[in-house]
């Protein structure tokens, strides 16, 4: 485990910052001007842009409303970046041209970090996969025969993953319970959440490129939260056989910060043992998963937040670095700014489940928040925060607020 590296910036050095000079997570802010890259450290926004211009950066895009252009940069950029930004921000290094490129992060807005090419999202939760085996189909035979020999996914939307902060209405679709007859057509009463990290891919691929679980890892830029928000009444009567297709394409909430694999590269941790030999595409490699500290707390319309699950990123069975390689061993291209959900993460007991579904257990028991209010699912007006960081010896690599509210449907139809 490596030290905190001291920063001139004092709030930097805080062990509880989410924000300290090992981290350098990159993301795109404006304060009432043009949105443009940025880091962040201890509470402020460094302005990338700024610094490209000055000459202290090379050339990235940092100037662009996006990171895409320094994503697909690759490796070797992005470690030159990391290592100038070291420099420039030590402890003893202050300049002012360093510091005019710093804003108080309480006073911009942060964007969406990249351009979200496509979206796949997996099911690589051991746990998850087994709880919802069971809730949605047969105990006992929960997992799929295929989950422990591939990664299973689906391709999802890109179009409708926003930033943390951005608030949404409550999503339409048809829904036919078990009693009715009939379909009908209305607003989700199961909304519900998944607590997942998404897995930012900076190098492309060209289609009919295979690649190695190792070549998948290097292609990856970083990792953020995200919330998979799901609507379980339609997922449950649309889902066969082609698995979710609106339950959860209406909102997909990222993290603003993409915290690179080198910041966590002290956190890597071992998968799970393997029930089943995984075939040579995606064998394991080395340690392939990261140890963070997740959580989820949810908050009721005027009442404090209350926290409803802990669990960890090691949870999960298969990798983020798999999960690619996997992708794209058909000959599927992949490209820079593809976003890859992990899956729900669910730990093994009680308290460290990943969504209202498992927790409530299919909605039979309702659990208590802050307030006195009771739910089994999201009601209009609710908040619901992802929470995440690695911790360090003396530090934090966090990967600041993945937080939604919840609107009521909209009435009109344009
Ligand atoms: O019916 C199923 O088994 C799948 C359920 C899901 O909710 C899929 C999903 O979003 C995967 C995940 O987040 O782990
Ligand atoms: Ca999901
Ligand atoms: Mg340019």
């Amino acid at each position: 485990m490596t030290d905190l590296v001291r920063s001139w910036i004092e709030t930097a050095n805080d062990p509880e910052s989410p924000f300290p000079l090992n981290n350098l997570p990159f993301g795109v802010f404006s304060a009432g001007d043009a949105p443009r890259c940025a880091t962040a450290i201890g509470d402020k926004v460094l302005d990338l842009a700024a610094l490209q211009k000055a000459g202290l950066l090379p050339d990235h895009g940092f100037d662009e409303p996006a990171l895409n252009t320094f994503m697909g940069e690759g490796k070797q950029a992005w470690n030159e970046v990391r290592e100038k930004l070291t420099d420039l921000l030590r402890d003893g290094a202050e300049t002012d041209a360093v510091r005019d490129a710093l804003h108080d992060m309480g006073n911009v807005t942060l964007h969406l970090p990249f351009t979200v090419i496509e979206y796949t999202d997996f099911y690589a939760g051991r746990q998850h996969a087994f709880n919802v085996g069971s809730l949605f189909r047969d105990p006992a035979n929960a997992l799929p025969p295929n989950w422990l020999h591939i990664p299973i996914g689906y391709n999802g939307r890109a179009s409708t993953v926003v930033v943390s902060g951005t608030e949404f209405h409550r999503p339409m679709g048809q829904l036919k319970g078990p009693q009715d007859d009939q379909p009908r057509f209305g607003p989700s009463q199961r909304l519900d959440i998944e607590l997942e990290m998404g897995a930012v891919v900076g190098m492309p691929t060209e289609m009919g490129q295979r690649i190695s679980v190792d070549q998948a890892d290097d292609m990856i830029f970083g990792y953020v939260l995200l919330n998979d928000w799901s609507a379980r009444d339609i997922q449950a009567w649309e889902y066969q056989p082609l698995g979710p297709f609106q339950a959860k394409a209406f909102a997909t909430t990222i993290s603003p910060w993409v915290v690179t694999k080198a910041a966590l590269e002290p956190f890597r941790c071992d998968t799970p043992p393997r029930e089943k030999e995984l075939l040579p595409h995606i064998k394991d490699t080395g340690p392939m998963l990261y140890d963070i500290d997740l959580s989820v707390t949810m908050t009721a319309p005027g009442a404090e937040p209350t926290e409803i699950c802990r669990t960890n990123y090691n949870a999960l069975y298969y990798s983020a670095a798999q999960q690619l390689a996997h992708h794209a061993s058909s000959g599927c291209a992949m490209r820079t700014g593809d976003l890859l959900g992990s899956g729900t993460i669910s730990g093994p007991e009680k308290g460290t489940f990943g969504s209202l579904l498992e927790m409530t257990w299919g909605g039979k028991n309702p659990i208590t928040l802050e307030g006195g209010a009771t739910r089994t699912f999201i009601e209009d007006g609710d908040t619901l925060a992802l929470h995440g960081h690695a911790q360090g010896d003396g530090y934090r690599v966090g990967f600041g607020p993945c937080v939604g509210t919840v609107l009521p449907e909209r009435a009109d139809r344009s």
